[in-house]
């Protein structure tokens, strides 16, 4: 990739943030091109990731190259700039879907092989599970994440509070964990000395022996950990939780992380559903295995094969539904108007999301009548789901917090190179017998080992020493930066912990951290700590791992802002590019249904805003280019003014939405630019536009609104017809002329 022309590259992803870019990037390249800057885009969809990788199926004439693995390795260089929209993370039953709809359009590929049986049927089904499950991120981020709610959007929500459920103290909503038998229980894990190569083993209790990886190359001081999930030990807790459900008449609902953690949590979600209707799927068994029902994929893979089964089954299948749907707790809904379950798809309700919106929820689900109903949350594994009990138990006493007069507590977040369980995925088994499975070095010496039973869920994680060293230098020039304290969270009494803890030690020294409060606290605790100073308007830096990072920063500023996708989220690239993520959070599927029933799209584009601006003044340091500093500062100043003028997308048709809020973006950013005077050229050009703008505001809006509250065509989910989607996304002819004649 060239490194003369000043660049930036903008991912094209899925649904709704995706469909945003149709009518936001025209607007952000037509600014960036009249400063020299060459936006360029990079499609990073799931069709796009599948169509690259399964070229080899198609035409030639269809394949396309692998965007991502250019941006992986872009990530490298000191010049890379990437903007990083959110993508789905497929779990099988979206892959499925998107398969389905692709070979729609022509594309002649191949079925997932759930079962494959020969050679090419294993090769095809490892292609696609690279697809699968969070298969973006993981590559991309080669840094570790800063990620914050800027003082704009911190006083956008003390001037426009969200609305926030009423705790009372007798909620009967909790979380409930394994007491033993978990990965929590069962942690184990070692600093490298020196740099080396393991094998994971698996020994049979009947004595055979099989090698589950091989050569796993390790650098000095990494740390390593390795834990086991007890299958029987798992379904016994489900099968007890389903029966307090119904004693403590609360919904039953599963938390779990099945996209990103897409080989060990589809499991757990598959015993979940298996263990609730076990009935159903022991007398079918052999029915649902020709028809290719898989329990993990959901219960919903029952009703949506149905008509793959011979017709008196249906019959029978339809009843025994009903009697154990009246005879079992009532499951918490993902939609209670279509009958969605909890239990239908792995990937409807992730818990870095589905956690914080039942808290903010007064701690409440929706239950089958479409009413709120207290909930018993089940997070199976212990790691980390003292957490969401730490703050139930908070709300409960103190009430809900008030987002007028809360602190904040941002996040800095060991992720570089797949760090902990974030990067397990190839090194997580689900045993098929008892036995033994050790790590052994390349002198056979045993690092590590566990006892595991068949269908245990075994994994080991890896994290790389130069990462957390990068953490430890984040985390204290956070902590200076906006002279706020600094609570790295982790557990002396879990293993991995024991050894980062020692890092941290070994690392912190390495600074200046005079007049500086950092602290190393466990989980439950630094919750407490955090939620008490919040409570009181303090700010408190939390530095975590990758999987509190990402659980936190949807939990805080949903509490604090009513949504993560307003967040401010950096990653600095450890070979120091930049890689500017939009807010922290997902790709919104509801809206897209929105969007598609009534033409209105209430995704607010704010983190996108905020990711250019961080990106333009990264730009403007890097490339020392003077004209992205002004673009940079003028974009700050227009999300400023927009958010202060209350020109976010609203919810509803007849409101502006997200294109109404990129017009305003547009106005104010035009306006800015035509203000400043550091740049004369750039305020000469900007200055009819800024008043072209302003002088048809009313014509371009009234265009807007205009074609909301009937349905549109996008001609694709997972690949919309680029032509269909911009018609849908670019609707007011005024507003795109002023833009297409910025570029001249
Ligand atoms: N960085 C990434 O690439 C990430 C990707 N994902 C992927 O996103 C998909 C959906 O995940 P899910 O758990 O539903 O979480 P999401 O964050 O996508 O959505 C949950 C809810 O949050 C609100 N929300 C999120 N973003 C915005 C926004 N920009 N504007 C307004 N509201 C917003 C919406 O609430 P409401 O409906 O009330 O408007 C939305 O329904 C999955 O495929 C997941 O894998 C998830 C997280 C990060
Ligand atoms: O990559 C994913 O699957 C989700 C990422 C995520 O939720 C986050 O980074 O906050
Ligand atoms: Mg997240």
């Amino acid at each position: 990739m060239s490194t003369n022309t000043p660049k930036i590259i903008y991912t094209e992803t899925d649904e709704a943030p995706a469909l945003a870019t149709y009518s936001l990037l025209p607007i952000v390249k037509a600014f960036a091109q009249s400063a020299g800057i060459e936006v360029e885009t990079r499609d990073i969809s799931l069709a796009g990731r599948v169509v690259a990788t399964l070229g080899k199926y198609l035409n030639e004439d269809q394949r396309e190259s692998d965007a991502l693995a250019e941006l992986g390795e872009l990530t490298q260089h000191a010049d890379a700039n990437i903007i990083k929209l959110p993508n789905i993370s497929a779990s099988i039953p979206q892959l499925k879907a998107s398969l389905k709809e692709l070979r729609a359009m022509g594309y002649n590929l191949p079925k997932y092989p759930d079962n494959p049986t020969s050679e090419d049927e294993v090769v095809l089904k490892a292609l696609y599970d690279k697809v699968k499950g969070s298969a973006v991120n993981p590559v991309l981020r080669e840094g570790n994440s800063d990620r914050r709610a800027p003082a704009a959007v911190k006083e956008y929500a003390r001037i426009y509070p969200h609305s926030m459920g009423e705790w009372s103290k007798d909620s009967k909503s909790h979380v409930a964990s394994m007491s033993d038998g978990d990965f929590y229980s069962s942690e184990e894990s070692l600093t490298m000395a020196d740099a080396g190569s393991v094998s994971i083993r698996f020994t049979s209790d009947s004595g055979e022996q099989k090698t589950l990886k091989e050569g796993l190359a390790l650098q000095a001081g990494e740390v390593i950990d390795a834990a086991v999930m007890n299958c029987a030990a798992l379904r016994e807790f489900l099968q007890q939780q389903i029966e307090e459900c119904k004693q403590q008449d609360v919904l039953l609902s599963l938390h779990l992380k099945a996209t990103m953690m897409k080989v060990s949590d589809p499991i757990i979600f598959g015993h979940a559903v298996d263990v609730f209707f076990r009935e159903l799927y022991a007398k079918h068994e052999a029915a649902f295995k020709a028809a290719s029902i898989s329990v993990n994929n959901g219960f919903g893979d029952v009703i949506a094969k149905m008509d793959r089964l011979p017709e008196d089954i249906q019959a029978q299948v339809r009843e025994e539904i009903d009697v154990i749907l009246a005879k079992q707790p009532r499951v918490a809904m993902v939609d209670s108007d279509k009958g969605i379950t909890n239990l239908h798809v792995p990937n409807d309700v992730i818990v870095d999301a589905s956690m914080p919106a039942m808290i903010r929820n007064s701690g409440k689900m929706w239950g089958p009548d479409g009413e709120l109903y207290d909930a018993k949350a089940i997070i199976p594994d212990r790691c980390y789901a003292g957490v969401y009990q730490e703050t139930i138990d908070f709300c409960k006493q103190h009430g809900a917090f008030d987002p007028a007069t809360m602190g904040s507590v941002p996040n800095v977040g060991l992720m570089a190179q797949k760090a902990e369980e974030y990067g397990s995925h190839d090194k997580t088994f689900e045993m098929t017998s008892a036995g033994t499975v050790e790590v052994i070095d390349e002198s056979g010496a045993v690092l590590l080992s566990h006892t595991v039973g068949a269908g245990d869920i075994w994994r080991m994680c890896q994290t790389k020493d130069a990462p957390i060293r990068d953490w430890v230098k984040l985390a204290v020039n956070r902590a200076r930066a906006s002279s706020t304290p600094a609570v790295f969270w982790l557990d002396e009494n879990r293993a991995h912990d024991a050894q980062l803890i020692a890092k941290v030690n070994q690392y912190l020294p390495e600074h200046d951290t005079s007049g500086l409060d950092i602290r190393i606290m466990p989980p439950v605790e630094a919750t407490r700590f955090s939620l008490q100073r919040i409570k009181e308007g303090q700010d408190t830096i939390s530095v975590t791992g990758n999987v509190l990072r990402d659980y936190l920063t949807d939990l805080f500023p949903i509490m604090e802002l009513g949504t993560s996708a307003k967040m401010l989220s950096i990653v600095p690239l450890m070979n120091g590019g930049g890689l500017f993520e939009t807010g922290a959070g997902g790709s919104a599927p509801k809206h897209v249904q929105q969007l598609v029933e009534e033409n209105f799209l209430r995704w607010d584009s704010l983190g996108e805003f905020m990711a250019l601006a961080a990106s333009l003044e990264h730009l403007a340091k890097v490339a020392d280019n003077a004209r992205a500093q002004v673009l940079a500062d003028a974009l700050d100043k227009a999300t400023g003014q927009l958010l202060q003028n209350n020109k976010s997308p609203k919810r509803k048709v007849g409101d502006i939405d997200n294109r109404g809020s990129h017009f305003y973006l547009a106005l104010y950013w035009a306006q800015a630019l035509a203000e400043q005077s550091d740049d004369t050229e750039l305020q000469a050009a900007f200055k009819p536009v800024a008043d072209a703008l302003a002088s048809n505001e009313e014509s371009i809006i009234a265009e807007l609104n205009a074609v909301q509250g009937s349905p549109v065509e996008l001609g694709g989910y997972y690949r919309p017809d680029p032509k269909l989607a911009e018609k849908v996304m670019r609707p007011s002819a005024t507003f795109n002329k002023i833009v297409d004649g910025i570029a001249g």
